[in-house]
C-alpha cells in the first residue's frame, strides 16, 4: 500500500493568542518538519500547551497563520495530560476513532489489537479502560492516537502525572511512533526526557519562542539567556 502523501511541513508564522484581553503567545513563527521528535520546554505557564492546542486546531489564534504546507491532507491527533476514557473496554476505546474514521469493522478490530500489542496493552484489551492505572490509560490513550496512523501526534505532558516506569513505558511507545514515521510534538517539564526523546528542541517562555534547534545544540549550549538559565535549573520569572 502507498503511503499517504504528506501534509507536513507545519508552518506557524506571526503568530499571536490572547484571552480575556491577556497576551498568551506573542508574534511566534516555527516549522515542524517531518523527522525526529519536537520537545517543547519552558517554565510553567510559558503558553506550552496553548501553543499544542493551536497548532492542532482547538484554539482559534487571535493573530498570524497555520498552515499545512505538504500536499497531503492533515491527520494530526492529540494525547492530553489527563486522556478522557470512554466506559468501554480498552480495545473498544481503540476501535471507537476508528469507526468514526469509516474504517470496516473487521480492519477496525485488527488494527485496535495492533495498536494495543505496540504500546505493551495486549494482556488488557477485555478490560475496562476506566479501571486502568494512570499510566496504562496513557498508554491506552496513545495507542488510540496511534491506531488513526497520524502523521504528527501532540502529546501535552503525557507523564506528567507518572511514576518512573510508566513514564519509561510511555516513552518507549513514543519513541516506537517516531521510529515508524510518526512526528512527535510533545511538551514536558521534565528536562531529562526532553534530553531522552528530543531530536529537536523549542524553548518556550512568557509565550515567546525564544529558541527552536536540534537537541544536541540545544543542550550543548542554548542560545537564549534565559533557556540557559533555565537548563541549570534557575527559576525563571
Ligand atoms: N483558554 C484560555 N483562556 C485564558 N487563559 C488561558 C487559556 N489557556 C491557557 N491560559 C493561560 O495562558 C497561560 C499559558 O498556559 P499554558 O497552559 O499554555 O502554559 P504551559 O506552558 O503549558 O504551563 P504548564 O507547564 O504549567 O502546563 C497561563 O497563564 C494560562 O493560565
Amino acid at each position: 500500500m502507498r503511503a499517504p502523501m504528506a501534509a507536513l511541513p507545519l508552518r506557524a508564522e506571526g503568530l499571536c493568542f490572547g484571552a480575556g484581553g491577556v497576551g498568551i503567545l506573542h508574534d511566534l513563527s516555527l516549522a515542524i518538519e517531518a523527522g525526529p521528535p519536537l520537545l517543547i520546554i519552558g517554565p510553567n505557564g510559558a503558553g506550552k500547551s496553548v501553543l499544542l492546542r493551536l497548532l492542532h486546531g482547538l484554539l482559534c489564534p487571535t493573530a498570524g497563520r497555520i498552515a499545512w504546507e505538504g500536499a497531503g491532507m492533515r491527520r494530526d491527533a492529540m494525547v492530553f495530560q489527563r486522556p478522557v476514557m470512554l466506559r468501554r473496554s480498552a480495545l473498544a476505546n481503540v476501535e471507537y476513532p476508528l469507526a468514526l474514521a469509516g474504517l470496516p469493522r473487521a480492519a477496525r478490530r485488527a488494527r485496535a489489537a495492533a495498536a494495543l500489542a505496540e504500546a505493551g496493552l495486549a494482556a488488557l484489551a477485555g478490560r475496562p479502560a476506566r479501571r486502568l492505572s494512570g499510566g496504562e490509560q496513557q498508554r491506552l490513550a496513545l495507542a488510540r492516537a496511534a491506531a488513526l496512523r497520524p502523521e504528527v501526534l501532540f502529546l501535552d505532558e503525557p507523564c506528567a502525572s507518572l511514576d518512573p516506569a510508566a513514564t519509561r513505558a510511555v516513552e518507549v511507545a513514543i519513541t516506537g511512533l517516531a521510529a515508524r514515521g510518526c512526528k512527535i510534538v510533545m511538551t514536558t517539564h521534565d528536562l531529562a526526557q526532553a534530553r531522552r526523546l528530543a531530536g529537536e528542541v523549542g524553548f518556550l517562555h512568557r509565550g515567546r519562542l525564544l529558541e527552536h534547534a536540534p537537541a544536541e545544540a540545544f543542550f550543548a549550549g542554548p542560545r537564549a539567556p534565559e533557556a540557559a538559565a533555565f537548563l541549570r535549573g534557575e527559576l525563571l520569572a
